[in-house]
């Protein structure tokens, strides 16, 4: 494909009729790159991926996704089409066993994925082991390390075409997270388009192919991560308007 798989063009949106949260945003993801979003609290982040999953409709603006506008297109159908969101908040189901918690969004998609779920479920258990292990217990006992791996491992079996990360190293330890840089790294190198926020900004440009910053919901700095160097915090606090 040679198009952007992802692009954002002029969007706005927002949870209130006279309320703006994100202003004229443009951005893209290519397939196996990653896109860095970077900005603090409130900047409106987890809006601009709930935007793109079909939770909010733009006001005004397009989302395309393989060339086709998906604005306002209900997130079940954008699974389908492909895209997947690991979410800053648990998205497992506490009671539910480990397996259950992987394999659930597959169930109700048996005829797409039927005849793949057996070779997919074992694809991640080879690459999280203590998933395999613990597949019988209650997504509830694991530990945040794995819980995260669980998102991860549920993610990989959907094989999406664009995934959606949300803060993913939030509270656990540098040692773990560095873990879950290293998957999002696995995830791009399979071709798979990352869109990826984290408040490690050092790290986000470190590993992204292109950066976007988000200050009070518009996009104030964008390009290859290349330009990202140098002093970073200064550039932040360019980028953010601030003095800190
Ligand atoms: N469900 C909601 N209803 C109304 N306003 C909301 C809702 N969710 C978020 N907001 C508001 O939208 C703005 C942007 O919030 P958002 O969560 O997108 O920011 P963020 O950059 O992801 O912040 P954080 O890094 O703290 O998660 C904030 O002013 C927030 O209060």
């Amino acid at each position: 494909m040679s198009g952007p798989l992802l692009e954002m063009r002029g969007v706005t949106a927002g949870y209130a009729q006279d309320i703006d949260v994100l202003r004229e945003i443009s951005l893209r993801v290519d397939a196996g790159q990653v896109t860095g979003l970077i900005g603090l609290n409130g900047a409106g982040k987890s809006t601009l991926v709930k935007t793109i999953c079909g939770f909010l409709a733009p006001k005004s603006g397009s989302v395309t996704f393989e060339g086709n506008d998906v604005s306002g297109v209900a997130p079940h159908k954008l699974i389908d089409l492909g895209i997947c969101c690991i979410p800053q908040e648990s998205s497992l189901f506490p009671y539910l066993s480990v397996e259950d918690n992987l394999t659930l969004p597959l169930l109700g998609r048996r005829a797409k994925f039927g005849s793949v779920l057996k070779q997919r479920l074992d694809d991640v258990y080879a690459q999280f082991p203590a998933l395999h292990e613990k597949r019988s217990q209650a997504a509830g006992s694991l530990s945040g390390g794995q819980q995260k791996q669980l998102e991860f491992g549920k993610a990989w079996l959907q094989q999406p075409k664009l995934c959606l990360v949300d803060e993913p190293s939030i509270g656990l330890s540098p040692r773990i997270s560095e873990e879950v840089f290293t998957w999002i790294e696995k995830f791009a190198s399979s071709g798979m388009g990352i869109l990826l926020i984290d408040h490690n900004v050092r790290r986000v440009v470190r590993m992204s192919d292109r950066v976007c910053v988000l200050s009070l919901g518009r996009i104030t700095a964008e390009g290859a991560s290349s330009e990202f160097q140098g002093d970073l915090h200064r550039q932040v606090q360019e980028w953010l308007g601030l003095d800190f």
